[in-house]
């Protein structure tokens, strides 16, 4: 296993790589957060194009460094869209991000979700109820053969989706990250727990969404495992920063967008977090 110390330096070498790249990571993404995915996903210093389009999605997915597909709010025109986007980037090998956002509800979004377990996500981003309802979906251990989503939010705690998050990241190879009070992001082998954010987090909307837009611009440069982490670590840096400085959630994401902007490499990879090996 890697020592933290060469995670960090990892950490610090992509949040510098982004800022200086300015590399795009284009967006198949829900009609309620999209503009604040984009923001965040520039804050960072990536370059942010949203699409709804199959031509257009299969133009972006060769283009870019990697992509992001987030299932937020379906149009009938995804289920052309997302399959066929999934696929290229399946064959071709590069980077995606899966956001399974509201698994469970509707027959179109159950349909997708259970052809993309084919496609392998590079990284799978989701609240702990969306992780352990994937894996139940794709028949995976610690999966849930009820789905106890709840509409976006979760209902279970990050510790109760280690399971499926160690299974998920065994099928595709790749890494899983579950938000929540504290983030959890494995690939399979290793485990990071990552501390922070506010809790004004869960009273804006897309602070899930666009933490896995972010992830997707750190994939371009990056493993998925660090990636994952760095997308996270720098929304606990920023999150816990906006909140010393505002007194609602109205300001708070105006803030964070600002803390995203203003968070070093250094303060980034110098968030706190755990590591533990995993011996399955
Ligand atoms: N109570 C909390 N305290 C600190 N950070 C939080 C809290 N709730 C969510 N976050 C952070 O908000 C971001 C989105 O997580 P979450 O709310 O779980 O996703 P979703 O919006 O998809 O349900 C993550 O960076 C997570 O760490
Ligand atoms: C409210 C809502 N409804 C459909 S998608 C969406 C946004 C969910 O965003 P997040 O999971 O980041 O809070
Ligand atoms: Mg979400």
């Amino acid at each position: 296993m890697a020592t933290k110390q060469e995670m960090q330096n990892r950490i610090i070498q992509a949040v510098e790589t982004v800022k200086k790249g300015n590399p795009m990571a284009g967006s198949i993404t829900n009609t309620v957060t999209i503009n604040f995915v984009a923001n965040a996903q520039l804050a960072v210093g990536g370059s942010a194009a949203m699409v709804y389009l199959p031509d257009e999605a299969e133009f972006l997915a060769k283009a870019g460094g990697a992509t992001y597909i987030n299932v937020g709010t379906l149009l009938p025109i995804y289920e052309e869209t997302l399959p066929h986007v999934a696929k290229i980037l399946h064959e071709t090998g590069k980077p995606w991000v899966l956001d399974p956002v509201a698994v469970g509800i509707g027959s179109l979004r159950t349909d997708l979700l259970q052809k993309f377990k084919a496609f392998k996500p590079t990284i799978i981003r989701g609240n702990a109820s969306e992780i352990i309802a994937l894996a139940g979906l794709w028949a995976l251990d610690g999966g849930a053969e009820e789905s106890r989503v709840r509409g976006v939010d979760a209902t279970d705690s990050v510790h109760e989706a280690k399971r499926a998050a160690i299974a998920l990241a065994k099928w595709t190879g790749g890494a899983v990250a579950v938000s929540g009070e504290t983030d959890l992001i494995t690939d399979g082998s290793i485990i990071a727990i990552s501390y922070g954010g506010s809790h004004f987090m869960e009273k804006i909307t897309g602070a899930g969404c666009s933490l896995g837009g972010v992830a997707a611009v750190y994939a371009t440069v990056t493993t998925p495992f660090i990636a994952a982490l760095t997308a996270s670590a720098v929304y606990n840096v920023a999150g816990k920063r906006a909140e010393l400085k505002v007194d609602g959630p109205g300001s708070f994401q105006a803030q964070f967008l600002d803390e995203l902007y203003k968070a070093t490499a250094e303060e980034i990879a110098n968030n706190s977090f755990d590591l533990e090996e995993i011996n399955l």
